[in-house]
């Protein structure tokens, strides 16, 4: 669905050449939810306005939703829905209209014509009941519903969105997810989002791509990524308090799979590579050593882990909105 090969932008400013983006190579498979995560200033934006065509690359080539970017810019743009930061609507027309504006705007007909098409969005994103009201006096959350049914108002096989949740709450994130999920579910639309937000990758994506200082760093499903580049960790607790556990890590360290294993008091933590399978190992070697479990605990590094192994800084360090 979008094929990118050496995208780069570079912008001219007093302070010299700024090089937004640096050769990018990136795929995505029609149905899929990519996540584009990086810090401020990564190259996340240009990047995405590149590839919906509302910025020349200054390199590169690339094919989206079946299109040149380069030759076909207007074939590009019919065939994607993006939408960007800062949403699009007027706060004092209603919802209805803005939608109705966006059908005319791309001439939507089809058997049931405009109306019908947003019907099914209104359903869709659970905006039914909404239409009378002013853009400007819905929720958050419906706002960003709103937002992105106006994106799909053309039904196109291909979506971008540029944090979509950034600024709601909690539950209204989770909220947002679900309706975007939906979309690849039932509709099989691509969906190419921009994220600050790690849990949001880890939740709702299916392939992550993590940009820093305008280059791809790591790229994978998020559990992948987190394997990759972490390792998981097995915590254990013997019975028989300090000694027991010094015992542990001396029967544990070593051993296929095991990168790190470190006694704190009474509890031993392992760096393993897999952790579902080194699990198995570890107790049977521990069984075989007679020593005791009081307990035992697997964790996945997070996106966070991830993300600082990478690039060296912590994503938590960055402005949420
Ligand atoms: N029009 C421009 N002129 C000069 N420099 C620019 C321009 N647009 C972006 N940049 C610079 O390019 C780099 C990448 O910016 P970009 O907006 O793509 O990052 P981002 O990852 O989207 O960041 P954020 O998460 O803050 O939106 C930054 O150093 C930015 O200052």
């Amino acid at each position: 669905m979008i094929e990118a090969h050496g995208l780069a932008r570079t912008f001219g400013t007093r302070g010299g050449p700024v090089e937004a983006v640096r050769c990018v190579d990136l795929a995505v498979a029609p149905g899929e939810i990519v996540g584009f995560l990086g810090p401020n200033g990564a190259g996340k934006s240009t990047t995405l306005r590149m590839l919906t065509t509302l910025l020349a690359p200054t390199a590169g080539t690339a094919r989206v939703a079946g299109r040149d970017l380069r030759s076909d810019p207007a074939g590009v743009r019919r065939r994607i829905g993006y939408v960007g930061q800062a949403g699009g609507t007027d706060p004092g027309v209603p919802a209805g209209e803005e939608l109705r504006l966006q059908a005319d705007l791309y001439g939507v007909a089809g058997a049931r014509g405009a109306g019908g098409r947003i019907a099914e969005l209104c359903a869709r994103l659970d905006l039914e009941g909404l239409q009378e009201r002013p853009s400007g006096s819905l929720s958050g959350g419906q706002r960003r519903r709103l937002d992105i049914a106006l994106g799909l108002v053309h039904r196109p096989p291909l979506v971008f969105l540029d944090e979509p949740a950034t600024g709601l709450d909690p539950h209204s994130r989770g909220n947002l997810w679900e309706h975007i999920a939906r979309l690849r579910d039932q509709d099989g639309t691509t969906v190419f989002l921009t994220t600050h937000y790690l849990e949001e990758a880890d939740a709702l994506c299916d392939r992550v791509l993590i940009i820093d200082r305008g280059r791809i760093v790591a790229e994978g499903t998020p559990s992948e990524l987190k394997r990759r580049v972490s390792g998981d960790v097995v915590t254990l607790e013997p019975a028989g308090g300090e000694a027991a556990a010094g015992r542990a890590r001396e029967v544990l360290s070593g051993r296929p799979g095991v990168r790190e294993a470190r006694a704190a008091g009474p509890v031993v933590r392992l760096r393993v590579e897999d952790g579902d399978r080194a699990l198995v190992e570890l107790v049977r070697a521990l069984d075989a050593a007679g020593i005791e479990l009081a307990s035992v605990r697997l964790a996945r590094p997070s996106l966070d882990d991830v993300f600082l192994t990478v690039t060296g800084r912590s994503l938590r360090d960055e402005p949420a909105a």
